[in-house]
């Protein structure tokens, strides 16, 4: 059966004596001081031997809290494009590449941002996105990928040699991926009672998607000034499988999960300075929740996106997440983070998908006597570039939201 990877009733202590407790080589270790998500630890290879513990720890997490790490260490499937192992591999060298194309003239990487041309593919400078409505800018760059073009299903984007010479690492990261999402949409179709393939059908590898790798760079930021690297948000899509390795990334709980280490305000105001308590945060982190993610060491980070919130009528848990920089220790060094970003194909409608028991009973609780399910008509691709573009200043923010809303069950009662 999973556990918590640091359940609240008795601290770190399921991860003593684990090796992914120890953190990364080279790298400042995680603070144990500092209050973190419960999130839960599923293992890749118990969810390919249809352990059932493991399969109903997995559903939980996907309505809860719609994160969880998986364990890829030992899993590997039929497919062969499932292989943990070589997940963990491609995902490595994948941190070097990302190193090394930060690495170049700002000026030169100006050259691949797209936004003017309507395509959030490409790279984005720092400063070049928002955090809030206000328009507070970012502390990140950032540098999207397209599946499409990686597998030649588009034309190809300019891109820097030293990325371009990458492009076989980057299909062998995007199949690796992909066959990871492919595998949670399968079960939580299974759970959902659909039809057979119908989650998997509408996010086949081959056929055009905003599918994307992103590196994200993040340096360390003046101990007196320290603020929102990326904003607060929800994923756009389905399914995102990341990889990180210092902190920064922070969730923010539905009210009735408890964070688990100390009292979060106490906390953000030390490590995170006053800063993120100020300007950005209204009410301060503990009234909002926020908790941070530990890296761990063999595992990537799974969270659900918007359109899987959209797909079950609020279902599934798309949660709010954002990066901070680095709590403790590890505050004086530069945070780097490789992302799957997986999508719904572009001509897929996001709306709720009625051929199953689960759903169906999720609509028809929402619905007053009488009264008749509607909701927006949005392709995928719509979604995606209105959402993403919108971050980055085109368009009205309001318009560029997602299902924050519903992430934060208003209106709801807590554990809904
Ligand atoms: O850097 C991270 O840990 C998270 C990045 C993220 O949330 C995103 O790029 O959407
Ligand atoms: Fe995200």
């Amino acid at each position: 059966m999973s556990s918590p990877a640091e359940p609240a009733t008795n601290g770190n202590s399921v991860l003593n004596g684990d090796s992914s407790h120890d953190g990364f080589p080279g790298l400042p270790p995680f603070p144990d001081d500092v209050p973190t998500a419960p999130l839960l630890r599923i293992s890749l290879a118990k969810l390919l031997a249809h352990d059932q513990d493991e399969l109903n720890a997995f559903w939980k997490a996907c309505c809860e809290l719609g994160f969880f790490y998986i364990d890829l260490r030992t899993g590997s499937g039929h497919d062969d494009d499932i292989d943990g192992e070589a997940l963990l591999q491609d995902a490595e060298k994948l941190f070097q590449v990302q190193e090394e194309f930060f690495g170049l003239p700002v000026e030169e990487k100006l050259k691949y941002d797209f936004k003017e041309q309507g395509s959030y593919f490409g790279y984005k400078g720092y400063g070049g996105g928002l955090v809030d409505k206000s328009g507070t800018p970012d502390r990140n760059e950032f540098y999207n990928t397209s599946k499409d073009d990686i597998l030649g299903l588009s034309s190809p984007l300019p891109a820097p040699e030293n990325l371009t010479q990458y492009r076989p690492l980057f299909a062998s990261y995007m199949r690796r991926s992909h066959a990871v999402v492919a595998l949670v949409l399968r079960i939580l179709n299974a759970r959902l009672g659909l039809p057979d393939g119908e989650l998997e059908n509408l996010h086949r590898l081959n056929a055009p998607s905003g599918d994307q790798v992103r590196f994200v760079k993040a340096p360390p930021q003046p101990p007196r000034d320290r603020r929102t690297a990326l904003g607060e948000h929800t994923d756009f899509g389905s399914v995102t499988v990341l990889f990180n390795r210092l902190g920064g990334l922070q969730v923010r709980l539905p009210s009735h999960i408890r964070p688990i280490g100390p009292a979060t305000s106490e906390h953000s105001s030390s490590s995170n300075g006053d800063a993120v308590n100020g300007s950005v945060e209204v009410g301060g982190a503990a009234a909002e929740n926020w908790a941070y993610v530990r890296p761990l060491p063999g595992h990537a980070i799974v969270n659900l996106g918007d359109a899987m919130v959209k797909f079950t009528a609020g279902v599934l848990r798309s949660n709010i997440h954002r990066v901070v920089n680095p709590p403790g220790g590890q505050a004086e060094s530069t945070r780097y983070s490789l992302v799957y970003f997986a999508r719904p194909e572009d001509e897929v409608v996001l709306r709720a998908l009625r051929g199953g028991k689960v759903v169906e009973e999720a609509v028809s609780k929402k619905l007053g006597k009488g009264e008749k399910w509607e909701e927006e008509e949005v392709s995928s691709k719509e979604w995606v570039l209105r959402r993403a573009l919108g971050r980055r200043g085109v368009g009205s923010w309001e318009k560029s939201e997602g299902t924050e809303e519903v992430s934060l069950r208003k209106g709801q009662d807590v554990g809904a």
